[in-house]
């Protein structure tokens, strides 16, 4: 039966949603079932009961019994609140568990994720995963406890005191719920489909918002505020014409249910004179059945209406486990032996390598960084320097060829072992949320604050840290909004200065400084790139004069290599670079 009643995707997806999560709530589930169980048993007593309190008091009129019934009915209805209440109490301790531990595995997954993975889903969509779809996993379970468990004993039991009552008005209506079920059956596809269109409006409504708070700058300066309004009222528009044809979809299942139920009762107070009149029962009987009827009438109609809401429940838990199943692309070797401790030189050997399949960007690349200098990475946009930090620092993977440290491949050792090995300081600055000493502080796990003022002293930032009104504990505000962009990147700068790794890779900020940020920034980096095997990303070839070596990089391929000077005399690639950067044009001289 339950195979007919939905598809075997969901009842796969159901499966695996029950037995990851069911076992581990176990007996808060236990506890909740019991107590579901005591309701649904005393629902039917008080339907039961009616049998007693009608023929005490209207037909022997006995003032004792309608005593002891009344006390009774008190009995039943307490025992009910109790239990309803351990019931809930329990179902939501087990369900908020569930969301609880489905948000941090979700999390946690997606931190293994590589940086193409990010560019596979809006941070909107990974928000509206782990948030309502971890949601969607807790309703799901809590249906199927709910009416499998409450709704149906509260059914059987109904049932019982019906048949016991009266055995033929019970068969009557029993014809009448196959009915009501087939009734709201073919009301499901046409649910599913709209909630899926839902789902994805509302992950457009959530980047939308997104989007304004993150690109606000440039919505203001360039006037954007009726577009973003106008993309807005769109999405929203379809939300709200989506849930409206969604809520009169699952209300049909009302009429349809009202009416056999309507006709279901007629015929049962019709029938039910004749009983009483002809074979002698009593009023008390035929209360008791019409109580029993009506109980029964709200679980039957949720158990008819559970395949709807179980259906659009999945749609949920399934858009979870896509996330949560995404492959990783970029992962540990099982065997992975850490990065043996050396001086730190990098080094390309016969790399390819492509972001999209048949678009190579890297074609056998040799490239070395000595050890403990300053190797400046300069070249054309799109000429593949940000790919060589990309590899160097194993956000991805070549296709073929190795890059190593000290000889050793990075796809051969730890993923901790590495990042322990390297400092980074990335052109967009990017704080988290907390204080300057936090931020400082994430470079190096444990490091005390002598060291983080003594890494904030070298990066030229502690005399404007200590004239922020709390000093190392002042709120740096979402992404450093309470700082200006070149304190932004000497906090960066101190955060790999406490790292104190051999190895440094500085993607180079291309917003132009003021003269005084620029000089804090530069006394800071040759503090920080000393000793260091440096990969540096040069914007500005003026910045670059102090490095040991320049790799001028086009089109995916070293176009030249060498000392700056060197290099600067020949009549080559850098040479041509450097006049178009800092030889003034004709018109700028004019104005000069
Ligand atoms: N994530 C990505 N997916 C697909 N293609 C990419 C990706 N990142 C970079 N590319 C492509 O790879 C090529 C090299 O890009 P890369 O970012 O390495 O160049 P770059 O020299 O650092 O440029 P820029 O100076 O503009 O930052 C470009 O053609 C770019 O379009």
């Amino acid at each position: 039966m339950f195979a007919k009643f939905i598809s075997n995707a969901n009842k796969t997806l159901l499966f695996r949603l029950l037995s990851e999560n069911f076992k581990s709530q176990a007996p808060w589930y236990g506890i909740a079932i019991l107590a579901m169980i005591v309701v649904a048993a005393m629902t039917s007593a008080s339907a039961w009961i009616m049998r007693d309190i009608v023929n005490s008091s209207v037909v022997s009129k006995d003032i004792n019994r309608v005593f002891e019934v009344a006390i009774m009915v008190a009995v039943i209805f307490f025992i009910k609140g109790i239990a309803g209440y351990i019931q809930s109490v329990f179902l939501s301790r087990a369900g908020n568990n569930i969301i609880a531990k489905t948000q941090k595995m979700l999390f946690s997954r997606i931190l293994k994720q590589g940086i193409s993975f990010y560019s596979k889903y809006p941070s909107s969509e990974l928000l509206m995963r782990i948030t309502t779809n971890a949601q969607a996993a807790r309703s799901v379970i809590d249906l199927i406890v709910t009416s499998f468990v409450r709704d149906l004993f509260s059914l059987i039991g109904l049932a019982a005191v019906m048949v016991i009552q009266q055995p033929s008005l019970t068969l009557f209506s029993a014809i009448i719920v196959p009915g009501a079920i087939y009734g709201v059956r073919h009301l499901t596809k046409k649910v599913r489909k709209i909630m899926e269109q839902e789902l994805a409006s509302l992950g457009m409504i959530i980047q939308n918002v997104q989007e304004t708070a993150t690109g606000i700058r440039v919505i203001k300066a360039f006037g954007l505020e009726d577009y973003m309004n106008a993309r807005m009222e769109k999405y929203v528009g379809e939300v709200e014409q989506r849930s409206n044809s969604i809520a009169k979809l699952e209300a049909a299942s009302s009429p349809i249910m009202e009416t056999l139920s309507g006709f279901a009762i007629a015929g049962v107070v019709a029938l039910s004179g004749i009983w009483v009149l002809q074979e002698g029962n009593t009023p008390g009987e035929l209360m008791s059945f019409i109580t029993a009827l009506l109980l029964a009438y709200e679980p039957a109609k949720r158990l008819a209406r559970m395949r709807i809401s179980l259906e659009t429940g999945l749609i949920g838990v399934r858009m979870m486990y896509e996330l949560a199943d995404h492959p990783i692309d970029l992962s540990q070797k099982d065997n992975a032996v850490e990065l043996a401790a050396g001086k730190g030189e990098i080094s390309f050997r016969n790399v390819n390598f492509s972001y999209k399949e048949n678009h190579r960007l890297f074609d056998n690349l040799n490239l070395d960084f000595p050890a403990g200098k300053t190797t400046a990475l300069v070249g054309p946009s799109g000429g593949g320097k940000s790919s060589i930090i990309n590899l160097a620092m194993r956000l991805y993977d070549p296709e073929s060829g190795s890059v190593m440290i000290d000889g050793q491949d990075l796809r051969d050792v730890t993923f901790e072992s590495l990042r322990n090995r390297i400092a980074y300081v990335g052109q967009d600055t990017f704080l988290f949320a907390g204080t300057v000493k936090h931020n400082i502080g994430l470079g190096r796990e444990g490091a005390s604050d002598e060291e983080i003022i003594a890494a904030a002293k070298a990066a030229n930032a502690h005399d404007f840290i200590m004239r922020m009104p709390h000093g190392y504990d002042s709120d740096v505000g979402e992404n450093g909004g309470n700082m200006s962009g070149g304190q932004k990147q000497r906090i960066s700068i101190a955060r790999a200065m406490l790292r104190n790794a051999e190895i440094l890779i500085l993607d180079e900020a291309t917003s132009a400084l003021d003269s005084e940020s620029e000089h804090l920034i530069r006394e800071a980096l040759t503090r920080l790139t000393r000793d260091r095997t440096t990969v540096m990303i040069a914007h500005r070839l003026s910045t670059i004069t102090f490095a040991d070596n320049i790799v001028v990089m086009e089109n995916g391929a070293v176009a030249e290599q060498g000392r700056p000077a060197e290099l600067l005399s020949r009549d080559g690639p850098y040479r041509r670079l450097y006049e178009l950067q800092l030889l003034p044009t004709a018109e700028q001289a004019m104005l000069l």
